[in-house]
């Protein structure tokens, strides 16, 4: 079977091939943000929408939820997500959350967020084993399984707000200490804030301060 039937006969059976849906890492990163979001938050790689959603229902120290993505197609989930949290979901209210399309944290003014979350792409991807879709986006973290949360350490400060946190998952497969160790060089003090462990991994979703205040 070629990649576009075994995908055509996936979309036909309504398992979904373009976005990724929530798991035990949005579960843990969700936690985190009920426990320590605050002010205006901004959710980096929103996927569904799920983690916004529960940054804006339950979280009661977050004031605002921005959710952002790369994915077209994510960007529309999470916004239909937005609309039918509010209570009649007709698109009369504002949504629950407001929804970007951009990579990282390029789209974003200076000093904006108060909470940034991220539950990256993050598992090491063989370069021949890549499989070039929304879901590959979604998972890869290339070679190193870093090369999308460095990028995102290197340029989060910027859109941090003075006392600002982020809220970053961490797996054991990406390689936590060398994650730590670019956290550290970016300035980056880091807390544990929930850490669990399953057969293949350890996910932990480490607190970011700068440790310059
Ligand atoms: C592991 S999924 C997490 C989805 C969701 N936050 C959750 O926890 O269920 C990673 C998400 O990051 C998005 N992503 C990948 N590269 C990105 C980039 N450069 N900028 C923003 N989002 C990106 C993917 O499209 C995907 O939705």
């Amino acid at each position: 079977m070629t990649d576009d039937s075994a995908r055509d006969l996936a979309e036909s059976r309504g398992v979904e091939t373009h976005v990724y849906q929530p798991a035990e890492d949005s579960g843990l990163l969700a936690t985190a943000v009920v426990e320590r979001g605050r002010g205006w938050l901004l959710e980096v790689g929103t996927g569904s929408g799920w983690v916004a959603e529960r940054a804006a229902t339950d979280a009661p120290e977050v004031d605002a939820v921005v959710a952002s993505d790369l994915n077209p197609h994510a960007c529309r989930a999470a916004r239909a997500r937005a609309v039918d949290a509010v209570s009649d979901g007709d698109g009369s209210e504002a949504p629950a959350f407001e929804v970007v399309r951009g990579s990282l944290v390029e789209p974003f003014a200076d000093g904006a967020f108060d909470t940034v979350a991220f539950n990256p792409p993050y598992l090491p991807t063989d370069p021949d084993n890549e499989w070039d879709d929304w879901m590959e986006r979604a998972l890869s973290g290339g070679e190193s399984g870093r090369e999308l949360v460095d990028p995102f350490l290197d340029s989060v400060g910027r859109v941090l707000a003075p006392d600002g946190v982020v809220l970053l998952l961490v797996s054991s497969l990406t390689g936590y200490d060398e994650v730590l160790e670019h956290a550290a060089d970016c300035g980056f003090a880091h807390e544990v804030v929930v850490e669990e462990s399953y057969p293949f991994e350890t996910l932990t979703v480490v607190a970011l301060r700068s440790d310059a205040r």
